[in-house]
């Protein structure tokens, strides 16, 4: 069989496990669902090109060489189906046709969307089982396994996933060791194809010409296979995870972000701390950066080197806070648990992230002697990375949990400054009304002022009002907070008033 015998004489051992785990995906799934049972989705792309070379492949080594004469495998045994689009690239509908042809398949074309399509197929026909191209990086392969039964609300088969795991270079390796042919699109510098209204070819295999028809090197070229998806239109993304305002600052800032009173709870990750022999600069320089977005801090932590007490501290502010940051404990070390702890909070299990893992192949190259899949372990299914080209590996977010990889102050401003840049258009860190601050100090007693400070308190509901000593004999300082400076300015004459005039004196 022409596919196994070029892998076999390939000397690509990365690609030569890939397949192997590949062809046994396919025949266990082939031992557990009879022929009718099983059925191919097949959309000429390039990841479906590979599923297809690898079904013949382990159907072949299925039915054992006796079966396939002179171990050539005349027809293709597994029920095809194609949704046609009018939407779809002309050249990806002609290459679908030309290679059911070639390989003799027996093609279903479903002309509606995939789930009536579906409904109406599966009633038909006694198919258990579906064949999918998906790849741990298509938006759709969000939770899913190598057998994944079908989503709640769909109908019922099970989805089988051989090539779950590959990356985009895993995929082109595939295809040129085995030579077979693929959609034309590619070798024009599409990557990924979607429909003609949300793909073009992408802009990383441009060539630069001097003629008036821009040109492209071939999909196989995209030296960085986390950019597969470049020549995708993005759709926009909403905040997911970001609450309503915990706050409300006022009648009139219902509608208007940057009156918004947002929350955010800062967790710290780290045993020196607690031992007392590592400062922390990170949690109080973060609690600085959020106030001055306007964001509130309601709560700092800094929790043991242990996934249970990072899950229950994340668990407690998740949900009553915008956000959470933490930091800390992040890495491939046996006290890096800040990802499993983030894990358990959501209730998700750790699996590798191949976009994670080709940017630690990037930063670490040939100098890791571990396996890189296993260090880029991340939350499954809620992972969102934030890429920024400043940042050697992206900010990694859970939902409204931001994990940040900064050990320095340094470190953290350029990750703080990225973030900004990647989520503050988009409402998930969106920069709010600064704050406003006034501080008073007085030599007054604490009893005098308790009792005046209690009523300004009640008066000024909106504003942060607070008093600490920087010693015990030295002056009071009372602080004032808000988004309002007029109506700390109101707080601060109506507490004058209510003492003789000399009492206080205003500090920076
Ligand atoms: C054979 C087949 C089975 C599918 N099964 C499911 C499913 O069980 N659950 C689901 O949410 N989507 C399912 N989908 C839809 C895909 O996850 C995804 O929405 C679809 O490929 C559209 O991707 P696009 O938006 O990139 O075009 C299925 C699609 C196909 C072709
Ligand atoms: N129109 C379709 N008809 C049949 N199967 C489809 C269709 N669209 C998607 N699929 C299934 O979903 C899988 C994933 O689709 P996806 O678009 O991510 O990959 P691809 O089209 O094979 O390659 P590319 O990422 O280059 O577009 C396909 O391999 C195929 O199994
Ligand atoms: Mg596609």
């Amino acid at each position: 069989m022409e596919i196994d015998k070029a892998i076999r004489e390939s000397d690509d051992t990365r690609l030569k496990t890939k397949y192997s785990n590949a062809v046994y995906v396919i025949t266990r799934a082939l031992a557990l669902y009879s022929i009718e049972e099983v059925a191919f989705s097949f959309n000429g792309g390039k990841d479906s090109t590979v599923l297809l070379h690898l079904l013949r492949a382990g159907y072949f080594l299925h039915r054992g060489e006796q079966n396939c004469p002179n171990g050539v495998l005349t027809d293709f045994p597994i029920r095809t189906i194609y949704f046609e689009s009018a939407s779809a690239f002309p050249e990806i509908n002609s290459f679908t046709y030309d290679i059911a042809k070639t390989y003799g398949m027996q093609m279903d074309i479903i002309r509606s969307d995939f789930k009536s399509g579906l409904e109406t197929l599966l009633k038909a026909k006694p198919i258990r089982a579906i064949f999918l191209g998906v790849r741990i990086g298509d938006p759709t392969a969000v939770g899913q396994e190598q057998f994944s039964p079908s989503s709640p609300g769909w109908p019922s088969f099970m989805r089988v996933n051989p090539i779950l795991d590959w990356s985009y270079r895993d995929v082109w390796a595939f295809l040129l060791t085995c030579k077979v042919q693929y959609c034309s699109l590619y070798d024009q510098g599409y990557t990924s194809i979607g429909s003609i209204y949300d793909t073009v070819p992408n802009s990383l295999l441009s060539i630069s010409n001097t003629s008036s028809k821009e040109k492209f090197k071939p999909a196989y070229l995209l030296p960085d296979g986390r950019l597969e998806r470049a020549g995708r239109v993005k759709k926009i993304s909403s905040s997911n995870g970001t609450r309503l305002p915990a706050v409300n600052n006022g009648p009139d800032s219902v509608d208007s972000h940057r009156n918004w009173m947002f929350t955010a709870s800062v967790i710290g990750v780290g045993d020196e701390i607690l031992f007392g022999t590592v400062e922390d600069q990170l949690g109080p320089s973060l609690c600085r950066k959020l106030h001055s977005i306007g964001w509130l801090t309601s709560q700092t932590a800094v929790v043991r080197n242990d996934i249970d007490s990072v899950a229950e501290e994340i668990e407690r502010c998740k949900s009553t806070n915008d956000m959470v940051f933490l930091y800390g404990g992040v890495g491939p070390l046996h006290s890096d648990v800040t990802s499993a702890g983030v894990a358990k909070a959501f209730g998700v299990r750790l699996a590798p992230d191949e976009e994670f893992e080709e940017y630690l192949r990037h930063l670490i190259g040939d100098h890791c002697t571990g396996d890189r899949n296993e260090m880029a372990q991340l939350p499954e299914g809620i992972t969102e990375l934030l890429h920024h080209e400043k940042l050697p590996v992206p900010l990694i977010k859970c939902q409204n949990v931001i994990v940040l990889s900064a050990t320095n102050a340094t470190e953290l401003d350029k990750q703080w400054d990225c973030l900004i840049e990647l989520t503050g258009s988009d409402g998930c860190l969106v920069t709010t009304e600064p704050y406003s601050s006034k501080r008073l100090t007085t030599n007054l007693t604490d009893v005098e002022t308790a009792q005046p400070l209690s009523k300004l308190c009640l008066e000024f509901p909106d504003l942060y009002i607070g008093c600490f000593r920087e010693s015990r004999q030295g002056p009071l300082v009372i602080s004032f907070e808000g988004k309002d400076l007029a109506r700390i300015q109101a707080a601060l004459e109506s507490l004058c008033k209510k003492f003789h005039p000399e009492a206080f004196s205003e500090v920076n």
